[in-house]
């Protein structure tokens, strides 16, 4: 993890996840303190802190070498970006089966914020580069035996990722190559478009109830979204994993295409996408979701609270440890 700037506080914005902004990156010159009223740029997508792409400067920090926004890896996320076309690409990289930790959602955050700040880059393709896992969703790990701090640090970490994803200017292409429960699904959801292996092993959904525990409110909105009320009711009340295609006729993704095509046809999508006028995309795709990127906004606090009764319940703990034994059991 790169050092934070000695500004970085409590009353940052980000606070804990320290954006792109707070991260000193490789150079050892302060950037600004995030915790500026500019932030948060007014108008169109009151979440990203992408500045607009039609009319603001660039927010690149001062002492970030351009190079280092360009290309960057660190250690459970690569992250590619080809100034040509103004594509970057995030591949999941964190064996065994890229599960949400706190440390991958913090470098995600990170990495995603970067991207923002870099005028170059106009959209991201979202994958993984794990064989046959798109992501295992949550990390079990991290809400089992531990601190009241821990689950509040971790939910506030899994809170910003989505808020993040879903509130993102830029077009945010998911191309799922591999399986894709709860978290790792959300991941995708909350994306523009989702493309999918043509792999009926692969299944995603948000499978929450099959482990004893309730997707959280946000989870189900960004659901309904896509799939509308029904079909979100009863797949998320079965905890319903899809195989591809049958996510297909849901709706859960927009389109399967076979494993070896999948790059070039999120490319092609991409381009399809980042053929319209930013700010018209970008002020449509605000109308469609602010209501409820605003829900969980205004009940940020609630939420993660929520998320620490429930989860440090004696028969919630129970629930996880025995299905974390099953999975264990089951890979032998
Ligand atoms: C109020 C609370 C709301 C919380 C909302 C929750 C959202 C979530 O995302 S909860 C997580 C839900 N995820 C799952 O149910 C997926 C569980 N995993 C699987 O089904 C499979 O692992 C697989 C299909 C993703 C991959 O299968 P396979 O390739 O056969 O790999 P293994 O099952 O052998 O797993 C390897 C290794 O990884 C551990 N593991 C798998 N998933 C998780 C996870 N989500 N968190 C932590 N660890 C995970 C698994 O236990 C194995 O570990 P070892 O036995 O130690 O090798």
């Amino acid at each position: 993890m790169f050092p934070v700037s000695p500004n970085y506080g409590s009353g940052c914005p980000c606070f804990p996840t320290p954006c792109a902004q707070a991260v000193l990156g490789s150079t050892s010159t302060p950037v600004p303190c995030p915790a500026l009223p500019a932030c948060v740029p007014p108008g169109v997508l009151p979440l990203s802190r992408r500045p607009p792409a039609w009319g603001r400067a660039a927010r690149q920090p001062p002492g970030l070498p351009l190079a280092l926004a360009r290309a960057f890896s660190n250690n459970k996320i690569l992250v590619e970006l080809d100034e040509s076309s103004g594509v970057a690409t995030m591949k999941f990289k964190s064996p065994p089966v890229n599960s949400l930790s706190l440390d991958f959602l913090t470098e995600f955050c990170i990495s995603l914020e970067k991207l923002e700040n870099n005028r170059a880059c106009r959209g991201v393709i979202l994958t993984s580069a794990i064989p046959k896992i798109f992501s295992s969703g949550l990390d079990i790990t991290e809400m089992c035996g531990k601190s009241t701090e821990h689950y509040a640090e971790f939910w506030r970490a899994v809170q910003e990722m989505w808020l993040r994803v879903y509130g993102c200017n830029m077009v945010m292409i998911a191309a799922v190559n591999g399986s894709s429960p709860a978290g790792g699904c959300l991941i995708a959801l909350s994306c523009d478009y989702r493309i999918m292996v043509d792999n009926p092993k692969f299944s995603i959904g948000l499978n929450e109830t099959q482990l004893g525990i309730v997707a959280p409110f946000w989870f189900k909105d960004t659901f309904v979204n896509v799939v509308g009320q029904r079909i979100a009711e009863r797949s998320l009340q079965l905890g319903a994993l899809h195989p591809a295609p049958e996510a297909l006729k849901l709706g859960v993704v927009d389109e399967l295409v076979p494993e070896e095509k999948l790059q070039e046809r999120a490319a092609a999508v991409m381009a399809q996408w980042l053929a319209l006028p930013d700010h018209a995309r970008q002020i449509t795709k605000s109308m469609m979701r602010k209501t409820v990127l605003d829900r969980l906004i205004s009940h940020r606090e609630e939420d993660i609270q929520h998320f620490i009764s429930f989860t440090s319940k004696e028969s919630i703990q129970k629930s996880l440890r025995m299905y974390m034994e099953m999975l264990r059991k089951k890979s032998g």
